[in-house]
Order: C-alpha cells, then structure tokens, then sequence
C-alpha cells in the first residue's frame, strides 16, 4: 500500500491549506463561510490524523466511532466517499474537498438544525428571528476575526444575544469591545504563533546543537578508538620488535650453532680419518704380529726340537750315569761287604784267640789258688776291653777316622740310634759282665751317616758260640743298638770257611730269599719319606727281613738296602733308601730326590699331623724332581685300627687328587707291604716299557760279584 506524499499538505499553511488564502480575495462573505469550512474540515483532519501522519487511513477513520455518533458502516462509507482516487488514503486535499462538498449540501440541513438547537430553551416563536441574529453574529464573529481567536463562541454569543435584546444601546459598546479584545487576542495569538516559531527554531537549533554535539562526540569517540588502536598497534609493534629481537638472537643462536656443528663435524671427519689410519696401522700390526707369532711358533718349534734332542741327551747322560752309578754302587757295597766280612773274620780271629788264650791260661793255671784265678778274670776283662779299643786302632784305622768325620757332619746325639755304616759294632760288651760306668762313654760315639741297620749274621750265629754271643736276648727285643754289636761278634769260625765275607751284609741277606737266581734286568731307585715315627724304616725291615721290631730307633742320616722282586715274570732290583724324617735331615734327604725313579711317601694313619705333612712331600719332591715320578702313597700302622686319626677316604682323596698310588698297610703285621712294593714295581717297569728307553742293563753286578767272590 502505497503511501501518500507528505508534501502534499501535511501541515497546516502548507500548500494543501492555501485554499485559505486564496479564498482571502474572494467576496467577503463566501471567503468567511469557506474559511469556517476550511477550518472545521482542517480540526476534523486533526482530529483524525492524531499521529500526525499527514494523511488518513481507513482505520483512523473507524476510530472516531467513540467519539462521533456514527456507526462504523457510516465511517466507511464517509471515509469511501471522502477517498475520490479510492487509494485507502484521505490526503487533507481529499478531505477538505470532500468536506466542504459535504457542507455545502447539507448547509441547509445544518441551519435548521442549528435553529432547532438554539430554539430549544427559549421562544419557539422566535426561531426565526434567532435565525436571524445567528447569521447576524456569524457576520459579526467573522468581520471580528473570532474564528481566529475564540474555540467556543457560544458564551459571547449568549452575551450578545442578551445585550441585543435588552441593552440594545450598549451592543455597539460591546462589538467594539470584542473588536478590541478579538484584536488583543489575535495579536496575542500571533505573538503566541511567533513564540511557538521561535520555539520551533530553538529546538531545531537545539536539535542541531545536540546533533553537533553528538556527532562532536562521535568524532570523539572515532579519534579515542583511533588513538586506542594506535595504542594498540603500537603496543603490537613494540611486541613484534621485541619477538623480532628474539628471533634475530635465536637466529643468531643457531648460526653459532650452525657453526658449532659444522666444526664438529669437521673434528668428526678427522678423527674418521684417524680411525681409518688406526685401523690400516692395526692391520698392519695384526699382520706384523701374525707373522711374529708364525716365527714365535718356528722357533718354539725348534725350541722344542732342541728340547727333545736335549732331553734324550739328558736321558742318555742320566742312563750314563745311572750306569756308573750302579757300577759305584755296586763295587763300593762288594768292597764294604768285603771289609765288613774281613773286619768279623778278624774280630772273630781275635775272639777265638781270645778264647783260646783264656782256655790256655785257664788250664794253665788250673792248679793255681783261687787269689790267681781272680787275678786272671781281670785280666781279661781289661784285655776285652783292650780288644774293642784296639780293634779300632789295630785294624780299624782307616774306619776309625772315617767315623770321625761323620761324628763332625752329624754330631747330634742320638740316644737309640743305629749302628753305623759298615761299622762292626763299636761297643763290645758282655751282657753278663757289663759295667754301666764303661758302658756310657763306649756308646756316646756311636754315629752313621749312612744307617745301615746290621743284619745279624745267622750263618755266623749259628754255629758252636756260646749262648750270650750267639743269641742275644735283647735281638727279638725293642733295641736295636745294643743288639747288633754282640750278635755279630758272635760267629763261629767253623761256619765263615764257606767265605763269610762274601756274605752280604744286612739287606742282601734278606734280599737274596726273594731274589731268584738270575740276575735282575733293571734297577730302580726308590726313596722313602715321611715325618719321623711313621714307620718307613719298619716298612724297610718287614720288606727285606720280613721282620717287625717294636721300638726301633729313629733314623739318623741315609740308609739303603737292596730288594728284587719278581714282576711279570722278570727281576726287578729296587734300590730302597731309607731317609730320616726328623726335620734336621730333611735338607739331606732332598740331594737324593734327585736321581729317584720313585718315591713312597709314609703316613701314620693314627697321627694326623703326619697326613697333613705328605702336601709338604709332595711338593718339597716336586721341587726337585718335577711330576714325571711315581709316587706310593702308604697309610701305615692299620692293624692299629683303635687309634685311626686318618680315615681311609681322606687318603683315597688326596691319592686321587695327586695321581698317586695309595695303599694302607701295616709294618707290624706286614699287611699290603709287598702288595704295594709291587704295584709300584710293575707302574716303573711298565712305564720304562712304554717309554722303550733301553733297558738299563744290569749286567755289571754279576761281574763284580764275580769279582768279588
Ligand atoms: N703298631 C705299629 N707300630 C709301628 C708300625 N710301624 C712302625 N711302628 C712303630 O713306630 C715307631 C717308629 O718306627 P720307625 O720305623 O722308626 O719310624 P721311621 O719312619 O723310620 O722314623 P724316622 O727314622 O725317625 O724317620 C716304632 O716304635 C715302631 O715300632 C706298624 O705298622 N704298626
Ligand atoms: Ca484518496
Ligand atoms: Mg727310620
């Protein structure tokens, strides 16, 4: 819907109104009643138009229902018959047009309404004149100018009409008085116009001021935003510098870096190439060394070679020497078995003599008082006496200073000790006639180096001597010394014809019961050690006397016998040394480990300080010799099984462990004595066969025996 042109006369004066003015030259009289019509259509437009739009709808019409008294259907069809374009829209145009043609048709009607009205209170006769008078008024109320000045006119028109009819004299006093104050009101009226003008124009001028004002603000406004932003983008920039700032320093930061690496990296190429020289010069080194270790092996090679060649010259000097050794051996135990024979021959020479002396003096002096014959058994006392000193000085010169030197190399005295080497007994004494105050200093010089226990000679022994010669009782008895001397002296010449120095003394008397005929085939040297008291030189007894003595004394020095035995049907020589376990001999019992082809240490089985020394043994003949000997590991004394200290399996162990041969066995009862011995034997002998070194050929004994019978 569209909508009407303000312009068109929306306000009063404005061109819609000009009629008004325009109707001003108009006659008089016409003009008036326009204008009234104007004005009335104009305050009814108003009153319709109460928004001020400038036009009417249809709706604003409809709302005058409440205050006109007129039906809405009577509205409309007003409001269609005012709207001539039939727009929806009253223009004042339309509505003034419309209107006055709506008065003019029904003035009239009007006028009589108006008649009726007025006619009301009063005369109904007089409705003409009031007509009349009205119209009168009219005329007057417009040359007046009231129209323009008064709203209600009625309270003047009452006022003139009571005049007219009562004082119609002052009437004209009363229209000039309205003219002048119809005049003062419509200049008051104008100067209220002029003042609403002025109003309107303070307003407008207000408005302008508070639009400048506002737009004042507005700039204001503009300009702080300006300048906040300004604030802002400056703080921004300060931010961006200073995070520009920040980045030139980590820029920075990293070209250092940057450099940092490339100069590590230019360390890292270098050591690179250092590793590649390392590693060339390493291959090189490893080549260098390789070819070193090709002539370390060469030379190793030859080094062995000249080991090999060495060792079998080795062997073939040690057989040399094991030969002449033999051959020592050999002649110098003929020679001592020789001078033993020749020095009992004679002591039995000198003991016959002596015998037939004291039967010669005897009988010669038979007769002789008993004063004599006590004489005569002094004497003989003094001459047996005599015989032992002077066995040493008469025939035993030599021997006496050997035994001198002895007594210088081991000059410990030793209460029990053995006899000594190839010595004749060195005391002479009776049992029945000894003196205990002789006896002491006889003994006190009995020494050996080399303890050579004297065998009795039961050849000698057997024979016609007398009881306290031929037997002593203290033989099968504890003690070994003061046995061996009387015993010996004791043979009787009858049985020495069948020649008793031919007779081997001690060992070789035993040796020979096991010996067979024929001559052994090899030789082997085999020691014995062990702490003092375990028993080796019982061993020694029970091996080649089969013999046990309770009581023996301890050994003092070296001592050796001879045994053969039979192993595999072959003669097996074994030279036994028999060494002195008291911890002063040992250093001269380590000079014989050197030549040994076996050795048999001795345990106590009931004393176990003499387990724990075979370690020390072991080792101390290891020292000297090396591990390529043999070794017999004997536990001994079994058969006195109450006063085991040693379990067997400790012995076992330790056998195992040092690759040894162990037995347990017993000196006393002779029990695993030969056993052992042999196993011993048969390990040298296969050990010499494997090895297939010429058989040591003992060849010489026969020819020195030879030589000696
Ligand atoms: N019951 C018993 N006693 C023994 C046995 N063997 C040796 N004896 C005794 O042990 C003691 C020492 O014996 P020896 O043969 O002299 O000992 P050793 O090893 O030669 O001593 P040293 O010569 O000092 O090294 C003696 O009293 C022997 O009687 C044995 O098998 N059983
Ligand atoms: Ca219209
Ligand atoms: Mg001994």
């Amino acid at each position: 819907m569209a909508c009407p042109d303000r312009r068109e006369g929306a306000q009063p004066g404005s061109p819609g109104w000009d009629l008004k003015q325009s109707g001003a030259c108009l006659a008089q009289e016409q003009v008036a009643g326009q204008l009234a019509v104007l004005k009335k259509a104009q305050e009814f437009f108003q009153a319709c138009d109460v928004e001020g739009k400038g036009f009417i709808a249809r709706s604003d019409m409809q709302r005058l229902h409440e205050e006109l008294p007129l039906s809405l259907q009577d509205l409309e069809d007003v409001f269609d018959a005012l709207d001539a374009d039939s727009n929806g829209f009253l223009t004042p145009e339309e509505f003034a047009t419309g209107f006055s043609h709506f008065f003019s048709h029904s003035n009239s009607s009007q006028e009589d309404a108006h008649e009726q009205v007025y006619q009301s209170g009063g005369d109904g006769d007089a409705g003409h004149v009031d007509q009349e008078e009205e119209a009168q008024f009219q005329v007057l109320m417009d040359k007046l100018g009231a129209q323009k000045v008064l709203e209600d006119e009625s309270d003047v028109k009452q006022l003139w009409l009571q005049l007219k009819k009562e004082e119609p004299h002052l009437l004209s006093s009363f229209e000039d008085f309205l003219t002048r104050i119809f005049s003062q009101l419509q200049e008051a009226h104008e100067e209220k116009n002029e003042l609403e003008c002025a109003l309107k124009k303070k307003i407008a001028a207000y408005d302008e001021e508070i639009q400048h004002l506002y737009e004042e603000m507005e700039q204001q406004i503009k300009s702080e935003r300006e300048q906040f932003l300004l604030k802002d983008t400056e703080r921004f920039q300060a931010h961006s510098e200073e995070l520009e700032k920040k980045l030139l320093a980590k820029e920075q930061e990293l070209e250092r870096l940057n450099q940092k690496q490339k100069r590590l990296e230019g360390q890292c190429t270098a050591l690179h190439n250092d590793k590649h020289e390392t590693k060339a010069e390493n291959t090189k080194l490893k080549l260098t060394n390789q070819e070193l270790a090709r002539e370390l092996e060469r030379t190793s090679r030859e080094l062995q070679d000249a080991q090999q060649q060495l060792e079998s010259l080795q062997q073939e000097a040690c057989k040399l020497y094991q030969e002449k050794e033999m051959e020592v051996y050999l002649v110098t135990e003929s020679l001592q078995r020789e001078k033993s024979g020749l020095l009992k021959q004679l002591d039995f020479l000198r003991e016959r003599n002596k015998h037939l002396r004291d039967e010669q003096d005897i009988s010669f002096q038979k007769d002789k008082a008993a004063k004599a014959n006590t004489a005569a058994s002094k004497a003989n006392w003094k001459q047996r006496s005599g015989s032992v000193i002077g066995k040493y000085v008469d025939s035993g010169g030599i021997l006496r200073s050997q035994s001198e030197e002895e007594e210088d190399v081991f000059s410990i005295p030793r209460g029990k000790g053995s006899l000594g080497l190839g010595a004749c007994p060195l005391t002479e004494e009776e049992p029945e006639t000894s003196e205990p105050g002789a006896e002491s200093p006889l003994r006190r010089p009995l020494r050996r180096i080399i303890s050579i226990e004297e065998d009795p000679l039961p050849q000698l022994l057997d024979g016609t001597l007398e009881q306290p010669l031929s037997k002593s009782p203290e033989e099968e008895g504890a003690s070994s010394q003061g046995v061996e001397g009387p015993v010996q002296q004791a043979p009787p010449l009858t049985l020495s014809p069948t020649s008793p120095r031919g007779q081997p003394v001690g060992k070789e008397a035993l040796c020979q019961e096991e010996s067979s005929p024929s001559t052994p085939d090899r030789l082997f040297k085999i020691v014995f050690v062990g702490n003092s008291a375990v028993g080796k030189t019982s061993l020694l007894r029970r091996l080649c006397e089969d013999h046990f003595s309770a009581g023996i004394a301890a050994t003092v020095g070296i001592d050796y016998r001879v045994k053969t035995v039979n192993v595999d049907g072959s003669q097996v020589a074994l030279q036994l040394w028999d060494t002195a376990g008291q911890e002063r001999y040992r250093c001269i019992t380590q000079q014989f480990f050197r030549k040994v082809d076996g050795v048999i240490i001795v345990y106590d089985l009931t004393a176990k300080e003499s387990f724990l020394a075979v370690r020390q043994w072991l080792s101390s003949i290891e020292e000297a010799v090396g591990d390529r000997v043999p070794v017999l590991l004997l536990g001994n004394k079994l058969d006195n099984e109450k006063e085991r200290e040693v379990p067997r399996g400790l012995g076992e162990q330790l056998a195992k462990e040092n690759n040894m041969i162990f037995y347990e066995c017993s000196a006393c009862s002779g029990h695993n004595t030969k056993e052992s011995l042999l196993h011993l034997a048969r390990f040298l002998k296969e050990q010499e066969d494997t090895v297939r070194e010429d058989t040591i050929q003992v060849c010489r004994p026969t020819k020195k025996k030879s030589c000696c019978g």
